[in-house]
């Protein structure tokens, strides 16, 4: 029996199109897997009539999700999640969070002993016994596997055009740390890895909700200044989220490209900036949007700030988090855009002490 390892990408968007290109090639250099990559397609039939996942095996591009850019040959697209994730040993989780928990329930029991996962997942999941979830979690729960984290400054397009970036994977069991930056790491993609998981996965899924906001201020004409400031204010309640429901993390990961290079290439380049600027500047609802102007892609950040919404009022923190509430108001449409200024005017990072220093002083962030 062959002891090569096999991967399997499951989700086929932009992002995963993109990250399929880098593991198809890699894993043609390593000698310990299998060539085949098999890919997930969510089949749809595309505006010619033709299949999504017969163009991609015919043409090995991903006509829809991420056109111009070739798959190497050995990446085939499947179209039963079941087949292409029974006989892999490692498992790329690469989807809208919306569609997650229902595309994994078929997958329950039918993977092969031993397999692990990487979620390059942003957002956050409400359980039914309220509270929320890392992505990572749900997956975990599903699936009975260890599932790490890749996240970072990786807008899909820029990646897939070879651009230098970087990126952060946040293992969680160090034995996989190896495998992890085999599968991903390029000249111009270069792996860093971490063993703060849980802070890595909670930074990707927050500065989407920072990046609408940034959109917001674009919209509303603001200047570099007001969009530094909104920067700065959404890293200030990553920092103090994660304190306050991840304790244990570490202050450094928000300094790794999970953190703070997301945080500014989501705010500059994203498409949650986009589309948010685009409902200031036109007044239409973010879902009309979002389907006018991505073409089937999935926006992450206004049901993230809705996912985190919840938690802040279950637990009455709402006031402590004053731009991650205001942004979910305004995608709401509870308060117009205008006034996502005020609600920040009176930030609790205005008062004297910067709370972050108070929380190192009490021992709460490990540096
Ligand atoms: N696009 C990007 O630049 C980056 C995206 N990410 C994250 O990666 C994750 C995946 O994003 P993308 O690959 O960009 O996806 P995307 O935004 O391109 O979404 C389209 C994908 O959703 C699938 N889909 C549509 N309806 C579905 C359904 N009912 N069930 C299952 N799948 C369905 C489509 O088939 C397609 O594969 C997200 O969490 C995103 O935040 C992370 C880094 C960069
Ligand atoms: O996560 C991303 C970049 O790392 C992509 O952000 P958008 O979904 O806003 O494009």
């Amino acid at each position: 029996m062959s002891t090569k390892k096999n991967v399997a990408i499951i989700g086929s968007g932009n992002w995963g199109s993109a990250i399929a290109r880098i593991v198809g090639d890699n894993v043609k250099k390593l000698p310990s897997y299998h060539d085949i990559v098999k890919i997930w397609v969510y089949e749809e039939t595309l505006k010619d009539g033709r299949k999504l996942s017969e163009v991609i095996n015919e043409e090995h591009e991903n006509v829809k999700y991420l056109p111009g850019y070739k798959f190497p040959s050995n990446v085939v697209a499947v179209t039963d999640i079941v087949e292409a994730s029974k006989d892999a040993d490692i498992l790329v989780f690469v989807m809208p969070h919306q569609f997650l928990e229902r595309s994994l329930l078929p997958l329950k029991g039918k993977l092969k002993p031993g397999a692990f996962g990487v979620s390059l997942i942003k957002g956050f999941h409400i359980p039914p016994g309220g509270g929320i979830r890392l992505i990572s979690c749900l997956i975990n729960e599903i699936l009975d596997i260890t599932v790490h984290v890749l996240m970072g400054a990786n807008l899909a397009p820029e990646v897939a055009e070879g651009k230098f970036c970087e990126t952060t994977i946040g293992v969680r069991d160090i034995n996989h740390m190896k495998s992890m930056k085999d599968l991903f790491q390029t000249d111009n993609f270069r792996v860093v890895v971490v063993d703060d998981a849980d802070a890595v996965e909670v930074c990707g899924a927050l500065k989407n909700i920072v990046g609408v906001g940034a959109g917001f201020v674009d919209g509303l004409g603001y200047g570099d200044n007001t969009k530094a400031a909104v920067i700065r204010l959404g890293l200030m309640e990553m920092i103090k989220f994660t304190e306050v429901f991840y304790p244990g993390a570490k202050l450094s990961t928000f300094f790794e490209s999970c953190g703070v290079a997301d945080l500014v290439t989501t705010c500059y380049g994203g498409r949650n900036r986009r589309v948010a600027e685009a409902v200031v500047k036109h007044g239409k609802s973010i879902a009309t949007l979002e389907k006018e102007m991505l073409d089937g892609q999935r926006l992450q950040g206004p049901e993230t700030a809705a996912e985190v919404n919840y938690m802040l009022k279950e637990k009455q923190m709402e006031a402590r988090f004053p731009l991650f509430t205001a942004i979910h108001r305004i995608c709401e449409q509870e308060l117009p855009p205008s006034e996502m200024i005020d609600c920040i005017k009176v930030h609790p990072e205005h008062l004297y002490e910067p709370s972050f220093l108070q929380d190192l002083e009490e021992g709460k962030l490990e540096v």
